[in-house]
């Protein structure tokens, strides 16, 4: 599978988003990650639909609004409205028992194809494949973190390789890994089965971002 690269807009200069955004297309970006936070699904709080509206305006790389917030069900319009061509949402932030989870999820599935938005479920580090299971039918995108999600420049968890792995031999759609991903562990989730991958640190504190880009795809 072709390797696509989404740079992480959480370690860009937030002062100059419409800079960042070209440079990380010219560099070579295939689509722009953009984590929302909320400050009560994870301890830190980014940018809301407002910020993600101004940045549509500047590029035209496919936006994925990875929503890292509680009740993601009541976040779907603004953030589809504010341009965003994918939308994450956590499986871990649906509730409490694994049927009211997959419940809503589905809801919120089919919310967004009706929109024309491309749905895309993210499961944490310690989240087992079994709680997304039901549904993987349903959608072609799954974002899987490699670090405890609310910061950037968290060192990967190797132990979700193995998740990868057993994604992989049961999925064939799109799986994007975020978090800690560099030159290394950017090879060791491909091997495993992953094609996207979302990079903050390593692609806008880089010196190079395009070298840096080719680096992740491993296309020297
Ligand atoms: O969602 C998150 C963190 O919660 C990620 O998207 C990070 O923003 C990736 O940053 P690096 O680990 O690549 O610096």
């Amino acid at each position: 599978m072709k390797i696509k690269i989404g740079p992480s807009i959480l370690a860009a200069d937030f002062a100059n988003l419409a800079q960042e955004a070209r440079r990380a297309k010219e560099a070579g970006a295939d689509f722009l990650h953009v984590d929302v936070m909320d400050g009560h699904f994870v301890p830190n709080i980014t940018i809301g639909p407002a910020v993600v509206a101004a940045l549509r305006k500047t590029t035209d790389l496919p936006i994925h609004s990875h929503l890292m917030i509680e009740a993601p069900e009541d976040y779907i319009a603004p953030f589809a409205r504010s341009g965003s061509d994918i939308i994450s949402f956590h499986i871990e932030a649906l509730g409490k028992t694994r049927h009211a989870r997959l419940k809503k999820a589905h809801l919120i599935i089919q919310e967004l194809k009706k929109i024309n938005v491309r749905p895309a479920v993210a499961l944490n580090p310690s989240t087992p494949l079994a709680d997304i299971k039901g549904l993987l039918e349903k959608v072609d995108w799954v974002l899987v973190m490699s670090v405890n999600p609310g910061f950037g420049g968290q060192e990967f968890i190797t132990a979700v390789l193995p998740k990868i792995s057993d994604l992989r031999r049961m999925f064939a759609g799109d799986i994007e890994v975020d978090g800690g991903i560099n030159d290394k562990t950017a090879r060791q989730a491909v091997r495993s089965g992953a094609n996207l991958l979302a990079a903050g640190t390593y692609l806008f504190k880089a010196h190079n971002m395009e070298d840096a880009i080719r680096r992740l795809k491993n296309d020297e």
